[in-house]
């Protein structure tokens, strides 16, 4: 029998609050910068019943700390079927919206892939090839905890956008933990980024590669993302992976 799961965050408005992002300005961040900032995405009360789900073993499939796999320092856990209600309403309502850049970017680094409009198609397609697990994740960093610079690939399916929520208040919460990008670009030195964050905003970003327009035509930079130290405190992010793992 399945635990009881109805004392975990309800996704009452989420939808409307996607809705009402403006998809067109993340659309334009995302070409520009491989990245984009929904600012507000989940109320301070999400956030907190969120983060403390972490200590709510069995709603998870897994748990991984870090350090065990030179990975940095800190810990996570994979959200085992069914997902909370909130989590599983942010996949299915955010996945759409970014549909539109996935398939513009598969095309612009001449790749065959294209993403279908809703999400339980993509992941009929995911469970088609053996990827079946969830994998939308709680994040937990003390201090002196960080997460190395690594990409979130769990199969031969990937879909090109993730979204990471911050459900702590920097400066209030924790200090330092800045989620970090970097961009290696063909033959050039790697660009770096710091994507500022308060509690709840949302984070949208590219998961492996993304097509630059260059000077000479189109090319494509790989990308990686991770957490600058924790310098005091405790940080929590929840993950949204679109595609399942093997
Ligand atoms: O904690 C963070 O801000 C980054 C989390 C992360 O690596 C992810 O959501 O995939
Ligand atoms: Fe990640």
């Amino acid at each position: 029998m399945s635990a009881r799961r109805d004392d975990v965050p309800t996704a009452s408005g989420v939808d409307e609050r996607v809705a009402a992002a403006d998809w067109a300005r993340v659309s334009q961040d995302l070409d520009a910068q491989g990245c984009a900032v929904i600012e507000g995405l989940l109320a301070r009360t999400e956030c907190n019943d969120l983060a403390a789900l972490y200590a709510r073993d069995e709603l998870f499939r897994s748990r991984v700390v870090m350090e065990r796999h030179g990975f940095g320092r800190g810990e996570y856990k994979y959200f085992a079927h069914p997902l909370p209600a909130l989590i599983a309403s942010l996949r299915t309502s955010i996945y759409p919206r970014l549909v539109p850049v996935a398939n513009r970017w598969s095309a612009a680094m001449g790749l065959e892939v294209q993403y279908p409009e809703e999400h339980a198609r993509f992941v009929e397609r995911c469970h088609a090839a053996g990827q079946v697990q969830p994998t939308p994740l709680l994040l937990q960093y003390g201090e002196g905890d960080y997460n190395c610079l690594h990409q979130d690939l769990y199969g031969e399916h990937v879909f090109p956008l993730q979204v990471a929520v911050l459900l702590s208040e920097p400066e209030r919460d924790f200090a330092g933990g800045e989620l970090v990008m970097t961009e290696q670009r063909p033959r050039m030195q790697s660009r770096p980024m710091v994507v500022p964050l308060r509690q709840g905003d949302a984070a949208v970003f590219a998961v492996r590669h993304r097509p630059v327009q260059g000077t000479r035509g189109m090319y494509r930079v790989n990308v990686r993302h991770g957490v600058s130290r924790v310098r005091s405190g405790h940080r929590h992010t929840v993950g949204i992976i679109f595609h399942d793992a093997a």
